[in-house]
């Protein structure tokens, strides 16, 4: 209690930037040159710091500046490349145990997607360029070791060219929009999954268990969305799709309590041209297109599993 009020609080630093190097020697094989990764870490801490907000006593007031610089010391610390789940589970660990009066710990991570170059059919030891879509993390560990784990995916940019339709909604007086059996289909993905593991001591021991979960589900989400590569699969509406994405996860990965989507519809909007004169200057026959993102329409949902563990 704070003078009559209630106060919910917490602190600590926000996008950290660190950047770790893992200094292999050899040639440019499979498993062998320099890895990278570059990271934007969050940390929030709760811990009881009270006086410091009611009566300006900073006496157990963890820095934001210790806490910037811890996460520079772990990552130096990490003589082994380590996953950025594995990375944020060591941090938070860190200042719930390290600080009596630190009863649990947020730690967010957002990857900068540097891939390996390819060079001459060969994979480079040292060189990098920038991919698209970026992994992230969020973990939460308290004092007695109850955790939670997501990961996710932003920036998943998706398209195809047909397959993909929208007819049978709502036609009232505000209704433009013509059914269409025909249409492109083009989305920027934002996933996040949580992991059903609840305390630290359910941590599996394998090193890039989370890597090879979010390599998995991003292919399962990709896959889902395309269908197969001659017939693809028909989309009745992004709603439909995200429903079928999200259980191809759930139903792939039983690791996975749960995922959430967002998938915006990003419109390409049919081209007609004309004019009294012109009357026919562009007529519209699936192929000429004004692709726009504002406005686009705004579909997400969670899908979790309603039988509890067993
Ligand atoms: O797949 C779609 N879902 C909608 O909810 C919607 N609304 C709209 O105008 N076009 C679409 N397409």
């Amino acid at each position: 209690m704070a003078e009559g009020f209630k106060i919910d609080q917490k602190h600590g630093k926000g996008r950290v930037r660190v950047s770790r190097v893992w200094r292999r020697v050899g040639g440019s094989g499979a498993g062998v040159g320099n890895v990278i990764v570059e990271w934007n870490v969050s940390v929030s801490l709760a811990s009881d710091c009270l006086p410091a907000y009611t009566a300006g006593d900073n006496s157990t007031i963890v820095a934001t500046d210790s806490i910037k610089n811890t996460v520079y010391a772990k990552a130096k610390e990490c003589s082994e490349v380590v996953s950025m789940e594995n990375f944020a589970l060591l941090l938070s660990r860190h200042f719930t145990t390290f600080y009596p009066h630190v009863t649990a710990a947020t730690v967010n991570i957002v990857e900068k997607p540097w891939e390996r170059v390819v060079v001459d059919g060969r994979p480079h030891s040292h060189g990098f360029k920038l991919g698209s879509e970026k992994h992230m993390t969020e973990v939460t560990v308290n004092k007695c070791g109850a955790l939670s784990i997501t990961s996710g995916i932003q920036g998943l940019a998706l398209l195809k060219t047909t397959k993909s339709g929208f007819e049978g909604f709502v036609r009232d007086r505000y209704t433009l929009l013509p059914d269409t059996r025909e249409r492109m289909a083009a989305t920027e993905v934002t996933a996040s999954w949580r992991y059903s593991l609840e305390h630290v001591s359910e941590i599996p021991a394998k090193p890039f268990c989370f890597t090879e979960r979010y390599e998995g589900a991003k292919k399962v989400l990709a896959d889902t969305f395309f269908g197969p590569p001659d017939v693809g699969v028909y989309s009745p509406s992004v709603q439909n799709t995200l429903f079928l994405m999200a259980k191809a996860v759930l139903n792939r990965f039983l690791d996975i309590a749960s995922i959430q989507l967002r998938m915006p519809n990003l419109h390409f909007l049919p081209v007609n041209l004309s004019s009294k004169e012109n009357p026919d200057m562009v007529k519209f026959a699936d192929d000429v297109y004004m692709p726009t993102d504002e406005p686009h329409g705004t579909i997400e949902a969670t899908l979790s599993r309603t039988l509890s563990k067993i």
